[in-house]
C-alpha cells in the first residue's frame, strides 16, 4: 500500500524502478533537498522470509563501512511490511554487463578497476569484514565510471577476527573457492582473494576460468584449478592470475601483498590506495554548517545530532552533502526553505 512509501515520499521524489533482484527491487528517486539523484532498494518483509537476517547483516555492515569503492548507504526506513535502503547512485550498472558489452578488457582498463576492487576489499578487511560473494554483479559503476563495491548480505564480521575460520558454505560457485566449496573451514579474506582471482580473469578474458552447467563438474573444475589461458594475456597478467588462483589458501598471495604487486603499480608507479578517504566518524565542517543553516540550531547541536548516525533523513541529508563535495559539486542543500512549502 502506498501509506508504506509515506516516509519515503517526504524526502524524495521516486521514479521507475531500474531493477528487481532476487528478493528486492530497485527504484531511482532524488533527494529533494539537494536534487542528488539516489537509489532506493526495496524488500517486502514476507517475501525475505529466511533471508531477513541477510537484510540486517548488510545494512549492519553498510553503516560501519564508509569508503571510495564501497556504495554508500545514505538512510534506512522500516516501515511494517517493507525495508528500504536508500543508497548512492551507480548509473553505469554492473561491472558484469560493462565486460559482456565489451567483450573483455584490454589489460591498461582492467588494472584501473582491479585497482579499485582490491582498494575496496583491503578496506572491508581492514574493518574486519569478509565479503564472500564478491563477482561482477556486485561491482557498480558510478557516475564517474567508477567501481562501488555491493551486496554486503553474506559478508561476515568473525568475532575472533578474520583470521578465524568460518563455516558457511555460500556465494556464487564460479567464484568460490576451493576451500570453501569443499565444506572444510576457510578464512573468509583468503576466500575472497580467490574469488578476486576470478574476477579479473573474468575482467581480462570476458569468460570464467572454470565454468560448466553441472555444478559437480564445476566444483571438480575448481579444486583442481586448472584454467585455460588465451593468448592475449601477458606474462605479468598470467603471474598475477596464477598467484590469486592458488587451491591451496596458504599459497595464495595476501591482500597486503597485492597493493604493492608489479601488476598494480606499474604505469602507476604508486601503491594501491587501501585507506578510505572518508574516515566514518570524522565530521566534514562545511557539510555541518550546510546542515545547520537549514535545519536550524548551532553548529554544537547539529554536530551532535549528525554523531549519533541514525541512518535518518539527517544522515541522508549529511551523507549526500559529503558525496557531493566529493564529486566536485557544491555540498548545498536547497537555497531558500520556502520553495518546499
Ligand atoms: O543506482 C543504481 N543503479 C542504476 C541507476 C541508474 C541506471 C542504472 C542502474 C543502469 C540501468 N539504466 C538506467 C541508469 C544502483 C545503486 C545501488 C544499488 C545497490 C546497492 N546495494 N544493493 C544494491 C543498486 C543499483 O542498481 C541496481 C541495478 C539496476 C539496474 C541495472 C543494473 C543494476
Amino acid at each position: 500500500g502506498l501509506e508504506e512509501y509515506e516516509e519515503l515520499l517526504k524526502d524524495y521524489d521516486v521514479w521507475e524502478t531500474i531493477g528487481t533482484g532476487g528478493f528486492a527491487k530497485v527504484k531511482l528517486a532524488q533527494h529533494k533537498l539537494t536534487g542528488e539523484k539516489v537509489a532506493v532498494k526495496i524488500m517486502e518483509k514476507e517475501e525475505l522470509g529466511e533471508d531477513l537476517p541477510r537484510v540486517q547483516t548488510e545494512i549492519a555492515a553498510m553503516m560501519n563501512l564508509s569508503h571510495q569503492h564501497v556504495c554508500t548507504l545514505y538512510q534506512v526506513i522500516e516501515t511494517p511490511k517493507r525495508i528500504f535502503m536508500v543508497l548512492e547512485y551507480c548509473p553505469g550498472g554492473e561491472l558484469f554487463d560493462y565486460i559482456v558489452s565489451k567483450d573483455r578488457l584490454e589489460e591498461c582498463e582492467a588494472r584501473v578497476f582491479f585497482r579499485q576492487i582490491v582498494s575496496a576489499v583491503a578496506y572491508v578487511h581492514g574493518q574486519g569484514f569478509a565479503h564472500r560473494d564478491l563477482k561482477p554483479e556486485n561491482l557498480l559503476i558510478d557516475e564517474n565510471h567508477n567501481l562501488k563495491l555491493i551486496d554486503f548480505g553474506l559478508c561476515a564480521k568473525p568475532k575472533g577476527g578474520l583470521e578465524c575460520r568460518l563455516q558457511t558454505c555460500c556465494g556464487s560457485p564460479a567464484y568460490a573457492a576451493p576451500e570453501l566449496i569443499r565444506g572444510k573451514a576457510y578464512i573468509g579474506s583468503e576466500a575472497d582473494l580467490w574469488s578476486m582471482g576470478v574476477l579479473l580473469y573474468a575482467l581480462l578474458c570476458g569468460f570464467l576460468p572454470f565454468d560448466d552447467e553441472n555444478v559437480m563438474v564445476l566444483y571438480r573444475k575448481i579444486q583442481r584449478g586448472k584454467y585455460e589461458l588465451p593468448s592475449w594475456l601477458s606474462s605479468s597478467s598470467i603471474q598475477l592470475l596464477n598467484q590469486l588462483l592458488q587451491v591451496e589458501p596458504k599459497q595464495r598471495i595476501s591482500i597486503k601483498e597485492l597493493l604493492v604487486h608489479p601488476w598494480l603499480t606499474q604505469e602507476y608507479g604508486c601503491d594501491v590506495e587501501c585507506h578510505s578517504r572518508f574516515t566514518l566518524h570524522h565530521l566534514d565542517h562545511q557539510c555541518i554548517a550546510e546542515l545547520t543553516t537549514w535545519f536550524g540550531g548551532n553548529h554544537k547541536t547539529m554536530w551532535c545530532l549528525v554523531s549519533e548516525w541514525k541512518y535518518d533523513h539527517l544522515t541522508a541529508c549529511y551523507l549526500i552533502l559529503v558525496a557531493m563535495k566529493a564529486s566536485g559539486r557544491p555540498p548545498c542543500l536547497l537555497s531558500s526553505p520556502q520553495l518546499l512549502t
